[in-house]
């Protein structure tokens, strides 16, 4: 039960109304936005009607816990206006990426601004379309308290919902960030007609790079195998309702594609690239993905790349 509107989610984008519609199943929900600018229906999720158990708001909610489903490339500025009123409270991250201009992960960036909150990560293969619809979906919740793992676990779960739980908050992370840079990748061999096998050897060879990036970083070794790793790869590497991977198919047919569609792989594929060269580790399909995301690179020269690499051991 969301325990008499104690539950609010600040971000009133598609995940973030997606994820009130469902958790109105347990309780009132409230949801923030800066300048929500729409009432009933949210433009980004057509066809879904609000439950009357969510509220919208644009002053930000006394719940104590809140959902924060806010772009990560807007996680900084976000913070830099409301951190102080955020601290002390639980604080589940739902954006997937890496910030650019810090190279911190969001709850990296959430524990930094909030000492005293509660910090958690809620992540997994999950189109804001499908939950908003109470479609099935499974989401891994991470905290690194396990008690506070298993309440926001049972507190954010709903028959639609299942979450399972894990204290591997750098490892899920690390899954649902890295995944849409793969995910712009198998975009683009499809968008550049390189067909079904060429897409299963950059979603295999790009989770064998993500696994690295992760393990360096100091994940649990088996946290990517989970839902947020290989199953959020297979969703967004696989469906065009993902904007990654919809953002890729344009660049590999050499189409412009809507810059005011929010695509998380592009710039945490910078980051992720930025942070690979300085600490060593091989990611040659995040490189490409940010030679592509910086217009350096077409998706012809990044594929010759790859296809040039030496020859090596599996
Ligand atoms: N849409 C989806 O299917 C899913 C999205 N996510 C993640 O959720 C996060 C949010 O994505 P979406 O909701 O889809 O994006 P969106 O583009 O639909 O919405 C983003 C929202 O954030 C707001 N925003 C941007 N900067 C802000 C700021 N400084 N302060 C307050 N609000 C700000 C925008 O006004 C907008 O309402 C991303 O990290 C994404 O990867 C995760 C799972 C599924
Ligand atoms: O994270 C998602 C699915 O799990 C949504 O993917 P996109 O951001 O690519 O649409």
């Amino acid at each position: 039960m969301n325990e008499g509107g104690r539950v609010a989610v600040l971000g009133a984008g598609a995940f973030g109304t997606a994820l009130a519609v469902a958790l109105a199943a347990n309780g009132p929900v409230g949801l923030w936005g800066r300048r929500i600018g729409w009432r009933g229906e949210n433009p980004l999720l057509p066809g879904v009607t609000l439950p009357e158990a969510v509220t919208m708001t644009e002053a930000l909610p006394a719940a104590d816990t809140l959902l924060i489903a806010v772009p990560a490339q807007a996680l900084g500025a976000f913070l830099t206006d409301h951190a102080a009123a955020l601290d002390g409270r639980a604080l589940v991250s739902c954006a997937k990426g890496i910030d650019l201009a810090t190279g911190l992960s969001p709850a990296r960036l959430l524990a930094e601004a909030c000492p005293a909150a509660t910090v958690a990560v809620l992540t997994g293969p999950s189109f804001a379309a499908d939950i908003a619809r109470g479609l099935p979906t499974a989401l891994t919740l991470a905290c690194a308290d396990p008690s506070a793992g298993h309440r926001l676990q049972h507190q954010l779960s709903t028959p639609t919902l299942r979450l399972y739980r894990t204290t591997d908050v750098t490892g899920v992370e690390l899954g649902g960030a890295l995944k849409n840079v793969i995910a712009i990748a198998a975009g683009a061999a499809i968008g550049a007609g390189l067909g079904d096998s060429a897409r299963a050897a950059i979603v295999t060879r790009g989770f064998a790079e993500m696994s690295r990036f992760a393990a360096a970083r100091g994940a649990q070794p088996d946290t990517l195998t989970g839902l947020s790793g290989l199953g959020d790869l297979i969703l967004t590497a696989t469906s065009a309702q993902s904007r990654n991977f919809r953002f890729g198919q344009a660049l590999g047919r050499g189409e412009s594609f809507d810059p005011a569609v929010t695509v998380e792989g592009a710039a945490t594929a910078r980051a992720v690239a930025r942070i690979a060269a300085a600490e060593g580790v091989e990611m040659p399909i995040s490189a490409l993905v940010a030679g592509l995301a910086e217009v350096r690179i077409d998706v012809k020269q990044a594929m010759e790349l790859l296809l040039a690499r030496p020859l090596k051991e599996e």
